[in-house]
């Protein structure tokens, strides 16, 4: 399995720097991976490009076999005049039905199911966003902040369950939560800062316990996500 990126460009039009430029990075396990770094870097970019909604100046993208890599965010807005229930319904393959009454009752999302997506909160549209696309056949999912304003015990019970139930698929998180992408996270990979255009990324393996054995404190392991991303940045500045 690999999703990878080789000598990847691009730069979007008018712009005076290219977000990538000549860009390697592959990622050859499955399960739940982390794309993180500052604000602006070019984690939604790649994202894009890797689910070919942008296209590169140079190098290319390529997905592993067994299914489209979809791209799913949290601006995403599904018809406000429809059910819940019915545009699940309208949307779900029939092979996914088990899979999708489990992840209603599982994301806690039965008590909206009869409402207009239009009326839900912010964070119950974004599970039901979330619950849409996990119900389709893909072989990698990328979740672009996809549980903003879903409150915390909720967003780990959804990331346990991410890992339990999808370990042979490829998910790849983007969060600004460094503690919650490393606890949760099989790889963190880190993108710098680079004004000239991102070269390439660094990947953290499970950081839950770099002390081998006790899980580290909080601290600890933000401290460890956040020392690796300024060092990248300053390499790549
Ligand atoms: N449509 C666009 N046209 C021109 N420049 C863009 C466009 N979208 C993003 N950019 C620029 O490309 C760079 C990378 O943006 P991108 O959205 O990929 O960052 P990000 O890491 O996802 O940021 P955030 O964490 O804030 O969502 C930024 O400098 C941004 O200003």
């Amino acid at each position: 399995m690999h999703l990878a990126c080789r000598g990847l460009t691009f730069r979007y039009p008018g712009a005076d720097a290219p977000v990538f430029r000549g860009l390697d990075w592959a990622l050859d396990v499955p399960g739940l991976h982390a794309l993180f770094g500052f604000s602006g870097c070019g984690k939604s970019t790649l994202a894009r490009l890797l689910a070919r909604e942008l296209a590169p100046q140079a190098g290319e993208c390529t997905a592993p076999p067994g299914g489209p890599v979809l791209y799913a965010h949290n601006a995403e807005r599904l018809p406000g005049w429809q059910t819940v229930a019915a545009h699940l319904d309208s949307v779900t393959p029939a092979p996914s039905r088990r899979l999708l009454d489990d992840l209603v009752a599982a994301y806690d999302l039965a008590p909206v199911t009869g409402h207009r997506f239009g009326a839900l909160s912010m964070g119950q549209k974004n599970r039901v966003n979330l619950v849409r696309y996990l119900v389709q056949p893909f072989a990698v999912l990328i979740l672009d902040e996809i549980l903003a304003n879903v409150d915390e015990p909720m967003r780990e019970r959804i990331l346990g369950d991410l890992k339990r139930r999808f370990p042979d698929r490829l998910l790849l998180y983007i969060s600004h939560n460094a503690l919650e992408v490393a606890r949760y996270c099989r790889r963190v990979h880190v993108v710098p800062h680079a004004r000239g255009g991102v070269r390439r990324l660094r990947s953290l393996d499970a950081l839950d316990r770099p002390g081998g054995g006790e899980p580290a404190p909080d601290a600890a392991v933000q401290r460890v996500v956040y020392d690796v991303l300024r060092a990248a940045s300053r390499e790549a500045a």
